[in-house]
């Protein structure tokens, strides 16, 4: 479905920066006997939009889930902004990163501003005990992440679903307001799986339009994609994976004329433009 809204240009609050700079390198893991990643490296520069492509079971979910920190791995560093960085789920957005999942991920009890605001992860509310007692900070941080929520649907076409729940949305509108809480905490790194996923022409179109404006926001983005088209044209560089190595990395030019690429990619079109 056509959304028939557009990215509206602004940015989601707070200062613009370069956004941050993720090195990978050499990560292994393995599940019992299998390898699904053998001593990958590749790195996110600042303010770059990088995407993650292979056929299926090259290892991408893996990896997003090594930088995400839902996988351990046995071997291999990151590093975040030249600092050793060991992810935690629920940690990320203290390091400045937030992911969307694969599909929605939405809480259906609640409303579409309050999806948004869960994005800013628990610290960005006030200590735990004033929230608790209802002290005078909590409600000011709390009316300042709900105006950015505001400022922030509106910009993303979402202002006419605030108070909508999810299951009454399109979905094309609920895959936005996903976005939107990936974005909400102001992220330096955005990790996105399968944005596209389950969206029409036009509504891909509309998320590469998001997408390419990250970097101008202070975002540097790791993209996971299926879609070759997406990423072709919003990335600045791709690492190709095939059964769990990197096969290929560069730009998405070089990429397409990569013979290897081709191979691992046997009977699938990799895309001319
Ligand atoms: N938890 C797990 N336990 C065992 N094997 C796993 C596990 N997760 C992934 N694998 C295996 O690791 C390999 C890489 O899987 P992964 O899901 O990372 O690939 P992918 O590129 O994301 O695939 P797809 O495009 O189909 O989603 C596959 O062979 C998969 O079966």
């Amino acid at each position: 479905m056509n959304l028939e809204t557009h990215i509206t240009p602004g940015r989601f609050g707070g200062a613009a920066g370069t956004g941050a700079h993720l090195l990978v390198e050499g990560v292994t893991v393995r599940f019992g006997g299998l390898t699904a990643l053998s001593e990958v490296g590749f790195e996110v520069p600042e303010g770059q939009i990088v995407g993650v492509i292979g056929p299926n079971g090259a290892g991408k979910t893996t990896l997003f889930n090594v930088v995400c920190g839902f996988t351990t791995p046995q071997d291999g560093r990151l590093s975040l902004d030249g600092a050793p960085f060991r992810p935690r789920p629920h940690r990320l957005t203290r390091h400045g990163i937030s992911r969307s999942l694969q599909g929605l991920g939405l809480f259906e009890g609640l409303d579409v501003l309050d999806n948004i605001m869960t994005g800013a992860g628990v610290h960005a509310r006030s200590g735990f005990w004033s929230g608790l007692l209802a002290l005078p900070r909590a409600d000011r941080d709390d009316r300042a992440l709900r105006d950015r929520a505001e400022a922030l649907a509106d910009e993303l076409g979402l202002g006419d679903h605030l108070h909508a729940f999810p299951s009454t949305l399109p979905y094309a509108v609920a895959k936005r307001v996903a976005l939107a809480r990936t974005l909400v905490s102001d992220p330096r790194l955005v990790l996105l799986d399968e944005p596209a996923g389950g969206l029409s022409h036009d509504d891909v179109q509309q998320l590469a339009e998001l997408i390419t404006s990250l970097p101008g926001r202070g975002c540097s983005v790791m993209l996971v994609e299926h879609h070759v088209d997406l990423v072709m044209s919003v990335c600045d560089s791709l690492v190709v994976l095939d059964f769990g190595k990197v096969i290929a990395t560069g730009t998405p030019a070089q990429v397409r004329d990569d013979p290897a690429v081709a191979e691992a990619y046997l009977g699938a079109e990799v895309p001319s433009s």
